[in-house]
């Protein structure tokens, strides 16, 4: 499924000459009866669109969402009115999801109301034993929400979506707003309504802390693609993409003692209006799989780009890692050449920094050379691009979209990892 926006009048996608931000690209996924599926990334990944987009909330542009055996995406507006009885959304701000002028009875009974379930007796009932199921008291029900704190509020949001007996429940970083402690209390209480009633949660996050507490399963969003799928014990034991290998390295160590700062993700997640072909990680990835050691079509390569292809593939294990770490920082622009100013200052800098250890040698030093040179002349875009045509634009990272199954080592099941690492392992 995806789901892109058109932005026709913005100003970037006038400058880029393409309209659509591309929010979710040919995702693929089941939901099991159930569980507990979190989806988590960083901020603008695509998270709150899929979850949209799979309760129909946005229609996704492309492919097919199936509810129960039924194609969602078929069915008009009016015809998926009744579905929305079984799916129901939590959002994250507990204090805006609530109408002041009502009363927590009515706002809890309000989706009853409007699937025109059981008579007004049965619903006060049901009103009021859910709001003590989510450990507040049935007398609460004639109060406003305003005499109620963050954690309260969202439990009167979870008697609310619980109260047509649905069969989903998507979760939209619901606790994420609150206090720690709080946190824990409310997501407690998500988890005995979900052994109680059977619902099935799709619970978005961007904190891996949340996801470990709640999830069963774990899928990771990057720039509109789910880059990995596994059980959560397997996803957090034996992480395979090197971007959640980074969200993991990023969890706070909540020991004072630990004082090093941890490998964190390293420069912006691109634009989801042109991102980049392939694996969309493939610009912050450490683990960029080096052009030449693969089936990509050399015909398709200039000459000069393909003289290179063969050096790269000759060059050794830690020059070639030297040359991605120079080509990530000249495209981040993380490093000072302070006072240099010609070619030969400049590569002083840039062989201090990133060959001390290794030179590549062959074509690839010439291209090396070349970046250097516009270094010197300022020209830092021109340099990114030749480095990234050169070293990644070949790679098969940029080449192919990545789809993988791998064995499972921890908690069973599938694990499918978007990366090009695991080539070779079945596709
Ligand atoms: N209605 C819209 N029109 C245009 N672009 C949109 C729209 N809604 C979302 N986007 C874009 O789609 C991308 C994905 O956004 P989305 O809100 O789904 O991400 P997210 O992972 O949920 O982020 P967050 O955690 O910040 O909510 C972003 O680049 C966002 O700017």
């Amino acid at each position: 499924m995806s789901k892109y926006f058109s932005s026709e009048t913005g100003f970037i996608a006038s400058l880029l000459g393409s309209s659509d931000v591309q929010a979710v690209d040919e995702v693929s996924f089941d939901i099991r009866k159930g569980e507990t599926l979190a989806l988590v990334g960083e901020s603008g990944c695509g998270k709150s669109t899929l979850a949209r987009a799979v309760l129909q909330l946005h229609r996704p542009t492309d492919g097919t969402v199936r509810f129960k055996g039924q194609n969602l995406t078929d069915l008009s507006d009016r015809e998926i009115r009744p579905l929305r009885r079984d799916m129901q959304m939590i959002f994250q701000d507990p204090h805006s999801s609530l109408n002041p002028r009502l009363k927590v009875g009515q706002i809890v009974e309000e989706p009853m109301k409007a699937h025109d379930l059981h008579d007004p007796e049965e619903r006060t009932r049901r009103a009021q034993r859910l709001l003590e199921k989510v450990g507040l008291e049935a007398e609460h029900y004639y109060r406003y929400p305003h005499e109620f704190s963050g954690g309260q509020r969202q439990r009167i949001n979870l008697a609310r979506a619980f109260s047509t007996d649905p069969e989903l429940i998507m979760c939209d970083e619901p606790t994420s707003a609150l206090d720690v402690s709080v946190q824990a209390q409310v997501l407690n209480v998500m988890n005995e309504l979900q052994e109680e009633f059977g619902v099935t949660y799709l619970f978005i996050s961007h904190d891996m802390s949340v996801v470990r507490y709640v999830a069963d399963r774990v899928a990771v969003m990057y720039l509109g693609h789910i880059v990995e799928l596994a059980e959560k014990e397997e996803l957090f034991e034996n992480p395979q993409h090197p971007y959640t290998r980074a969200l993991l390295d990023s969890i706070p160590i909540p020991d004072p003692r630990v004082t090093d700062a941890r490998g964190t993700l390293e420069g912006d997640v691109p634009s989801p209006i042109d991102p980049p072909s392939g694996c969309r990680f493939r610009t912050r990835c450490p683990k960029l799989i080096r052009p030449g050691t693969d089936d990509v079509d050399r015909s398709e390569l200039d000459e000069q780009t393909a003289a290179a292809a063969l050096s790269i593939y000759e060059m050794s294990d830690v020059a070639w890692e030297n040359v991605r770490a120079y080509t990530r920082a000249v495209t981040r622009r993380s490093f000072a050449l302070e006072d240099a100013d010609s070619p030969a200052a400049v590569r002083n800098v840039v062989d201090e920094r990133f060959f001390t250890d290794a030179r590549p040698g062959g074509e690839v030093d010439e291209v090396l050379d070349r970046s250097i040179e516009l270094l010197a002349d300022g020209e830092w875009d021109g340099a990114t691009d030749l480095l990234r045509t050169t070293f990644e634009e070949p790679s098969i990272c940029a080449a192919r979209k990545p789809a993988y199954t791998v064995e499972s080592e921890y908690g069973g099941g599938d694990h499918y990892v978007a990366c090009h690492l695991h080539r070779g392992r079945g596709e």
